[in-house]
């Protein structure tokens, strides 16, 4: 079952258009994330289906009922904001059954609720603790907790752990998707992180300049990027993308990159895209997901920088101007200065046209 759908959904301000047109179904019970760089009209998409903003064209459905002029309190959203709105004269325990308290809810029922968000949260010891005097990091849970009190069918999240600090933050992302599967809500979740929405959505829209990118789970997003904006915007590093010619040759299609030679298309639906793309394509690979290879079997490129992240190592390879990133375990021993060979994983080479940008698909 679909619980929001929008169609055609527009929203300018003055002569500046924030969403160009959003068309976007979220199912019943799913956790999609709204993902983009910062001014993409994620919030805009938001506040639009929370009702804090009324569209400039289209339609905002709830199940099949048309939100057009349905105030923001009759909606049946929750909605947590960047910046936690907690009453600080209140404690926790206060802030957390505000909205039930207000509606009357029976004692029973208050507290029933109030036990199981603490508990979710961990926030039982603090529940008899002014809010007055927490951190943000706990302030931020107890906002979240009080939204998924009142168990709103609909919850909306617009960057709420953009403030709370790394640690704090990855488990909140484990929180969250547990609060959501408690309760079954379906969840909106706005977020230029894209670990954040790899990590928890069940979908993601990516989103760019007013125009959704892409819809799919993590894995086709990061597996099949639609374009090559979503190819650079998701992973960490995003995937390579060099800029290259096909040619056609006895052994078949190939590649040509320039500097750093020709490299074979070895999937006979993939080569046919690729010799439909007349103004050359972007070849792409993400850079978890190469091997280094003998001389004269790869791509030649030089070791820049090698930069440790933990567990991984990011060599950063440059050659006559083009550069790309490859991503290894520190057992792999590259030194800068080194010339190494890489070669894309079998199948996971992905070339888009140079001129849209879009994704060459096999047909
Ligand atoms: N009330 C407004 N009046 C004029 N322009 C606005 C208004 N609200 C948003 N915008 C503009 O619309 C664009 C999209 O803003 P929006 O807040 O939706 O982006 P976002 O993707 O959520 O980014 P961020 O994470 O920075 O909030 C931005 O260029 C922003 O400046």
């Amino acid at each position: 079952m679909t619980a929001i759908r929008l169609e055609n959904l527009v929203k300018r301000f003055g002569g500046f258009t924030a969403l160009k047109s959003m068309d976007l179904s979220i199912g019943d019970g799913e956790f999609m994330a709204l993902l983009g760089p910062s001014g993409c009209g994620k919030s805009t998409t938001m506040n639009m289906i929370a009702g804090m903003e009324e569209p400039s064209e289209g339609r905002i459905l709830f199940g099949d009922r048309d939100m057009a002029g349905v105030a923001m309190g009759r909606r049946g959203v929750g909605f947590v904001f960047q910046n936690y709105a907690i009453f600080t004269h209140m404690t926790v325990r206060q802030n957390l059954d505000y909205g039930l308290r207000m509606a009357r809810s029976p004692k029973a029922e208050i507290a029933r609720r109030t036990a199981a968000i603490a508990d979710l949260l961990q926030l039982g010891d603090l529940l008899d603790r002014p809010a007055s005097g927490l951190s943000v990091n706990i302030l931020q849970r107890v906002a979240i907790g009080r939204s998924a009190m009142m168990e709103p069918a609909i919850f909306l999240l617009d960057e709420p752990l953009s403030n709370v600090d790394a640690a704090f933050r990855a488990v909140m992302r484990t929180e969250l998707k547990h609060i959501q599967r408690e309760f079954r809500q379906t969840m909106v979740y706005v977020t230029h992180d894209q670990l954040e929405a790899m990590t928890m959505a069940d979908r993601i829209a990516v989103m760019d300049h007013g125009v959704l990118q892409q819809v799919g789970t993590p894995l086709e997003v990061y597996n099949n990027p639609a374009n090559v904006f979503v190819a650079r915007f998701i992973g960490a590093p995003g995937m390579n993308l060099l800029a290259g010619v096909p040619v056609e040759g006895a052994e078949g299609l190939r590649i040509d990159l320039g500097a750093l030679g020709r490299s074979a298309v070895l999937d006979a639906p993939l080569a046919a895209a690729a010799r439909r793309a007349k103004g050359g394509v972007q070849f792409g690979f993400r850079p978890e997901q190469v091997d280094l290879v003998a001389a004269g079997a790869g791509l030649g490129m030089t070791v820049g920088f090698v930069e440790r992240i933990g567990a991984r190592t990011i060599v950063h390879l440059e050659r006559d101007g083009i550069t790309a990133k490859a991503v290894f375990d520190n057992d792999t021993r590259v030194l800068v200065g080194d010339l190494v060979h890489l070669a894309p994983h079998p199948g996971a080479l992905r070339l888009f046209d140079a001129a849209t940008g879009a994704a060459l698909r096999e047909v």
